[in-house]
């Protein structure tokens, strides 16, 4: 396994914010009536690699929306350390999650103009972290994931596989406590998602929090803790 030691350099952290929610729940409008997509649900997340599995439609990505304060809960509350997310202003929200969180997605999301080397520097442009510094933090990160070869590519010219694994750089770039993943291995072959839940489960060996939605039981089934998402309702599954 991987293991990524976080960089205090870039966050001077003592000790990684858990996540946690509080009766949090969410309907939608539809038609003449609601959609309970997710029932309230109380739950402290370990730090670790969480799996979350459950059929399409079932609330996932619902739940991962909210963890992440894209969306606002009909009920309760989602809780960073001693941070109750909902409370933040939207632009509060977004710097607060620029600090501590990453996100990996299915189709990497990298940014096209930009190389490898550019993309995992990203969120520390963003975070104004100083050239030299971020350069070194992102060739430490793409040799992480194996790929110092590449950093000069643009994602045109890197595999499915590659440019996910530069999305894993990048989502680590700012050493975040809460690593958040959308069925970041839904895209590849067996060996190369093997290879990316690796790095994932790397992240969470440090104490991160790390959160995947998955359909494939096999990846699922190698995560520390597992939460099962049907019609909405949450359940653990250990
Ligand atoms: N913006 C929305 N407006 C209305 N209904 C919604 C909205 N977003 C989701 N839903 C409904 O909420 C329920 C849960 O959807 P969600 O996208 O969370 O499922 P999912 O488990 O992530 O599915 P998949 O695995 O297919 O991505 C579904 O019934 C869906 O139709």
């Amino acid at each position: 396994m991987t293991t990524v030691q976080p960089d205090r350099s870039i966050r001077a952290a003592s000790g990684l914010p858990g996540l946690r929610t509080e009766t949090l729940s969410r309907t939608y409008p539809s038609g003449d009536g609601q959609v309970l997509a997710l029932a309230p649900f109380t739950h402290a997340f370990p730090p670790g690699l969480t799996a979350v599995v459950g059929p399409s439609g079932s609330g996932k990505s619902t739940l991962l929306n909210l963890l992440a304060g894209f969306d606002e809960p009909t009920t309760g509350q989602v809780i960073v350390g001693d941070t109750p997310l909902t409370h933040l202003s939207e632009a509060d929200r977004a710097d607060f999650r620029l600090r501590h969180y990453g996100f990996v997605f299915q189709n990497h999301n990298l940014v096209s103009i930009l190389s490898a080397q550019e993309n995992v520097e990203f969120p520390l442009t963003l975070a104004g972290v100083p050239p030299r510094r971020r350069q070194d933090r992102a060739r430490e990160l793409l040799a992480l994931v194996g790929l110092e070869g590449r950093a000069g590519h643009l994602p045109s010219q890197l595999s499915g596989g590659e440019a996910q694994r530069v999305a894993v750089a990048r989502a680590l770039a700012h050493d975040p406590a809460i690593l958040l993943a959308d069925e970041p291995t839904g895209n590849l072959d067996s060996r190369t998602g093997e290879r990316v839940l690796g790095l994932l489960q790397g992240a969470a060996a440090t104490g991160r929090t790390v959160i995947l939605i998955t359909h494939d039981r096999d990846i699922a089934a190698q995560a520390d803790h597992h939460l099962s998402v049907k019609d909405g309702e949450v359940s653990l599954e250990d």
